[in-house]
């Protein structure tokens, strides 16, 4: 029997229960029937979360090849676990039996032209960079168990690249050929997910013929989506854009075909971009930590715990000057507890609030820029102080470590980040401070601390509170002049410009041999902690990255990239499918 939105309505069987199944518009639905044809429970699941439907009884594994039987299809499909507070998403898996081969087969071909005609943006061809080295170094191993497996039950095709160096990823993306991937995948952490994130900003505005360089620029957003297999050791974007950190959980969202859009910070010294970063440009803290971490690789994840309680033992603060351009307060505040979650209104609204990409608005914007004016059109803000840390972010940063984040009520696309200011304080008041990044107490609710939602940020350092590494950078520079031919020294990202006007960007790899190291020591902690005369002024991480600069000016470009993923589902997740009462396949 058919109708307009009814494709199919048929009784099909479940192991020894009979049921009523209909397909119909978005949704594949099957009743429970009793002896006497009363339905009882419903099942449903969207076409948009099916991932495959294969003739007979189909296994996910391949080597597990369907047992072939001319009456029975089995759906693969999105299942919804619990996994603490957070929906895990799982492979839900049911065999259907039908009355005969004839049906059986309408219900495989109407299923398949439902997924076709419902789901048409699902990535059909991805390019995949694993990182061996980051994390617990089982990138690997993760995909190969637990993701390939599922992208080849959906169909999708892959081209696998496992990195042999740092900023292999981002070199492939901006110089190779990419035509016919619907996408590119990262199986690591937040550094790998940087360097993605580079090699697409980098390539779609060479693409476009825009300079990075320039502070001013609105930049083109990216179409080529990209996705995050977690296998790093914060892995705080995809915690904070899936809602956990969870390989088949985002494996999941990438088959489907989710699309987020995320807010991207550039960050400039004087006019070279020197990095994007989506969670953390931080200074203080959260940048001792990284670079005394960059010592401990070999701890794995655990490093940052040791490196946390080395550099809050030798309780350090930084002077400096930050400036910001604060974003609308009738739109959203940092102190509002609005959880930005899955189709989050604030998001949604804000697209054309904040930098449209019309000429007039960065012509006004350039004219705030370059006048850093402070209240001149009551619009730049200036403070000076002392600080503990100073962190800007583009979203709440919520990660295993911090569930609600550095802010919770951040937004992952609303064109704004949050800037957070700790005031020098007491070792028992930064703890206090630290540690409710771990419970429930609002954080911001210190007399020290400070939090405003932003569109820019600068720093400086006082008048007079010179970095050494500024010296050392005016030292090195001399040095690279004066012998022709050498080319330019460069930071962790700095470019090149290539005759034709391409940029391309050096690897970490082109600084100075030994500025690294130089750079270290000065914040080897465990000498510090005996230092007498502690360094002035502290070190920037950039979503796991040391920039090689301590004066920055920070700009959020709104909704700049697109992720496979569709934001943090509420808290209590949708209904769990009951068909399998959270039974799932290849966990
Ligand atoms: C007394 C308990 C104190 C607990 C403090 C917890 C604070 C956690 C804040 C987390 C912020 C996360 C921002 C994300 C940063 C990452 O981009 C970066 C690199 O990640 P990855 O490449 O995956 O390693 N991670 C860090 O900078 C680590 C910060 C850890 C700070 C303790
Ligand atoms: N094959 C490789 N060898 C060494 N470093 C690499 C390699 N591939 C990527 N990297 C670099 O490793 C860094 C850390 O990677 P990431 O996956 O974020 O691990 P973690 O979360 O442990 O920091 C990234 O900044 C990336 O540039
Ligand atoms: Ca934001």
């Amino acid at each position: 029997m058919e109708t307009d939105s009814v494709k199919v309505d048929s009784s099909l069987w479940v192991g020894t229960k009979r049921y009523r199944a209909v397909l119909s518009g978005w949704y594949f639905n099957w009743t429970e029937l009793d002896k006497k044809n009363r339905e009882k429970k419903t099942i449903s699941v969207p076409i948009s979360e099916v991932v495959a439907v294969a003739e007979g009884k189909a296994e996910v594994q391949p080597q597990k090849r369907a047992e072939d039987t001319d009456r029975d299809f089995t759906l693969f499909y999105v299942n919804r676990t619990r996994g603490g507070k957070r929906a895990l998403w799982c492979l839900g898996r049911t065999e259907f039996c039908c009355p005969s081969r004839d049906l059986r087969d309408q219900w495989v071909t109407q299923l398949r032209t439902a997924l076709k005609t419902h789901c048409p943006s699902r990535p059909r061809r991805l390019l995949v960079f694993v990182n061996p080295y980051g994390g617990k170094k089982r990138a690997k191993q993760v995909y190969r168990s637990l993701v390939a497996p599922l992208f080849e039950l959906a169909g999708v095709s892959t081209h696998v690249v496992v990195t042999e160096r740092a900023n292999q990823a981002r070199d492939h993306i901006l110089k190779k050929d990419l035509t016919g991937f619907d996408g590119v995948i990262c199986v690591g952490g937040d550094g790998m997910f940087s360097e993605l994130l580079h090699g697409v900003i980098g390539r779609t505005q060479q693409e476009a013929g825009i300079s990075e360089h320039d502070p001013t620029v609105m930049l083109q957003s990216c179409d080529l989506h990209i996705g995050i297999i977690p296998a790093g050791s914060t892995d705080c974007v995809c915690f904070a854009t899936v809602g956990v950190n969870d390989p088949v959980t985002s494996a999941l969202h990438i088959i489907i075909g989710d699309s987020q859009p995320l807010d991207v910070c550039s960050v400039h010294h004087h006019n070279t971009l020197v990095r994007y970063s989506v969670s953390l440009v931080g200074y203080g803290f959260y940048g001792d930590v990284l670079a005394e971490s960059e010592r401990l690789r070999w701890m794995g994840p655990l490093r940052y715990d040791l490196s946390g309680c080395l550099v809050y033992l030798c309780n350090r603060s930084y002077e400096g000057v930050v400036q910001y351009l604060p974003a609308d307060p009738q739109l959203s505040s940092p102190r509002d507890n609005m959880r930005c979650l899955s189709g989050c209104r604030v998001c949604s609204e804000s697209t054309e609030m904040l930098f449209p990409h019309s000429d007039s608005c960065s012509s006004l914007y350039s004219r705030q820029l370059s006048q850093y004016s402070i209240g001149s059109e009551g619009e730049w803000m200036s403070v000076e102080g002392r600080y503990r840390c100073v962190s800007l972010t583009c979203m709440s940063s919520s990660c295993p470590r911090s569930p609600k984040g550095l802010s919770p009520a951040a937004h992952l696309a609303d064109g704004t980040g949050d800037l957070i200011l700790v005031q020098d304080t007491d070792p028992l008041g930064f703890l206090t401070y630290l540690h409710r990044h771990t419970t429930s107490k609002d954080q911001f609710d210190l007399p020290f601390v400070e939090v405003h939602r932003v569109k820019a940020v600068r720093f400086t350092l006082p008048p007079g509170e010179e970095d050494d590494y500024h010296d050392e950078e005016r030292e090195r520079q001399s040095i690279t002049e004066g012998a022709q031919g050498t080319p330019k020294m460069a930071c962790n990202s700095d470019v090149e410009s290539y005759g034709d006007g391409s940029q391309q960007y050096l690897a970490a790899e082109q600084e100075e041999p030994g500025m690294k190291d130089r750079r270290r020591k000065r914040r080897n902690f465990l000498c510090g902690l005996c230092c007498s005369k502690p360094p002035a002024v502290s070190v920037w991480n950039c979503d796991g990255e040391l920039l090689p600069y301590t004066e920055i000016f920070c700009k959020v470009h709104g909704q700049l990239v697109r992720l496979f993923a569709r934001g943090i589902e509420d808290e209590e997740g949708h209904e769990e499918n009951k068909s399998c009462k959270g039974r799932c396949v290849l966990h």
